[in-house]
């Protein structure tokens, strides 16, 4: 699966890349034969034309040998060697060796992807309020966008949520489509424009919008003379008796938007404002390895604890934890049961710590957080791609693994940005109103536990989708056994 991560992204380039080179390659050679063909027939053409001529004026021609041979050696030589040019297939072969193993290994994408993709880019319009227009201009001004073929990028796309029964959307992307059409000139715009207004019409249609659809239906007619038999003709007949209900508008929970504001990094006004006294400081004493170079510590919360430390990694860490994961086959996140849904849209890996760079992660972890890490999971690496995300969720168990009954619930989430990220994909406490920006080389790490080891909801969390840019974690979750003098209970049970 591609769209779910930005490094497999890259890989499907680098197959667009040879696919591009194949075909180049298939051409030059192609015409290459062509090219040959033609100046031998070219030259076939003028003898055996002056042939004719010579036999028209006088039927002896034939007859002087040289002639009689020239025939001959054309129909004996040459054109055995043009059925040997057009036998040899070598470089049509060739091509679809090459295209046949692309599409074996690493493999196409196929239409869920496609799918995949179209979902994550209706998911940052809703969560950044953006319209199609805006998500075009936001995403594309670094790319010099050909409107010639933009216009059928946000046609496919208006397709996609059509099928997908998201209709609102649709709606946008098909106009958009329909508009950047305008500036299309050429035979086939209006073929185009048909297309688009067909599904436009379809959309109105699904939207309840009788007179809206009408009204593009009569217009995609008027292209067509009355008699051609086109799809919208039939459309247009059966909407006197299907017509079916405006579907109802959804409400959308109070979270949700507490989600989306705190994503586009805006928090509500605090009326008792307890993060007046949040501070950052340096902190030299936490552990021996701080003496020197003192942990830069950003309090995001207070009761529960959301801190953030800064420069915790550098870059030759960073680049280490990669090459260390990516020697291994990233998956899909499994959320639900071992079911791919759209909570978590990203690939991961988990690494254990026999490997040096991992262990030194491990190590800071347990230096900066002062838990026990010998109950720690194993260290996952993640990578969101287009529009991923990890919607709301805790990250304690709902039931608790057999294989936990001895470590207990994950007490602490330490989390480290391996990357920046140039838009979008914050991590957000909804709850809290809070939110924190990715900053490489950063770790975070909040409590999913109160002291009594009673889950804490308040530590409701979400990845925001990714706007731009490419997004990597690594989490390391601390387990509650054998951490009751790191951390040791109080007398308020809800603390
Ligand atoms: O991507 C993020 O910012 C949050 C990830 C997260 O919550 C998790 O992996 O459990
Ligand atoms: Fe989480």
């Amino acid at each position: 699966e591609y769209y779910s991560s930005i490094d497999k992204m890259q890989l499907l380039g680098q197959v667009e890349g040879e696919l591009v080179s194949a075909t180049d390659d298939y051409l030059m050679k192609g015409q290459k034969q062509l090219d040959m063909l033609r100046s031998f027939v070219n030259r076939v053409k003028t003898e055996h034309a002056i042939t004719r001529l010579q036999l028209e004026q006088h039927e002896e021609y034939l007859d002087q040998p040289l002639q009689a041979f020239r025939l001959i050696k054309r129909l004996v030589v040459d054109w055995a060697e043009v059925s040997e040019l057009l036998a040899a297939h070598q470089a049509k072969d060739e091509y679809r060796t090459t295209v046949d193993e692309m599409i074996k290994y690493p493999g196409l994408p196929n239409q869920e992807e496609l799918q995949g993709a179209v979902k994550g880019l209706e998911r940052l319009q809703h969560v950044y309020n953006l319209t199609a227009n805006e998500l075009v201009d936001r995403v594309s001004n670094s790319i010099q966008a050909d409107s010639s073929s933009l216009w059928k990028d946000c046609f496919e796309i208006g397709v996609q949520l059509y099928e997908l029964a998201k209709y609102q959307g649709a709606l946008e992307w098909l106009q958009l489509a329909s508009s950047l059409l305008e500036d299309v000139d050429g035979e086939n715009a209006r073929r185009m424009a048909a297309e688009v207004y067909e599904y436009l019409a379809l959309t109105y249609i699904a939207l309840g919008q009788k007179e809206r659809a009408v009204e593009v239906l009569k217009e995609l007619l008027s292209w067509f003379s009355p008699t051609t038999p086109h799809p919208a003709r039939y459309i247009l007949d059966s909407l006197e008796y299907n017509m079916p209900k405006s579907p109802k508008e959804s409400t959308e929970s109070a979270l949700f938007a507490n989600f989306s504001r705190l994503c586009q990094g805006k928090r509500l006004p605090e009326p008792d404002s307890g993060s007046e006294s949040l501070r950052c400081y340096l902190d030299f004493d936490r552990h021996p390895r701080f003496k020197l170079s003192p942990l830069k510590v950003e309090q995001v919360h207070l009761n529960p604890d959301i801190n953030m430390y800064y420069d915790v990694l550098n870059d030759a860490q960073i680049n280490a934890v990669i090459e260390q994961s990516d020697q291994f086959d990233s998956f899909r996140s499994m959320v639900v049961g071992n079911v791919v849904t759209d909570t978590r849209v990203s690939q991961q890996v988990w690494q254990n710590y026999t490997s040096y760079i991992i262990k030194s992660l491990a190590n800071i972890v347990g230096a900066i957080s002062g838990f026990d890490m010998q109950n720690a999971e194993e260290m996952q690496i993640a990578n969101y791609g287009i529009g991923g995300q990890y919607a709301a969720h805790f990250d304690y168990f709902s039931k608790l693994p057999d294989r936990y009954i001895l470590g207990g619930d994950r007490i602490s989430t330490n989390m480290f940005y391996l990357s920046d990220v140039q838009q979008g994909g914050y991590t957000v406490f909804p709850k809290l109103n809070v939110f924190v920006k990715p900053v490489k080389g950063a770790l975070v790490n909040w409590f999913n536990l109160h002291r009594s080891l009673a889950q804490d909801n308040r530590s409701l969390h979400a990845g925001c989708p990714v706007l731009e840019g490419s997004k990597r974690i690594g989490n390391i979750w601390i387990h509650s056994a054998h951490q009751e003098f790191r951390r040791p209970c109080s007398l308020n049970s809800n603390e």
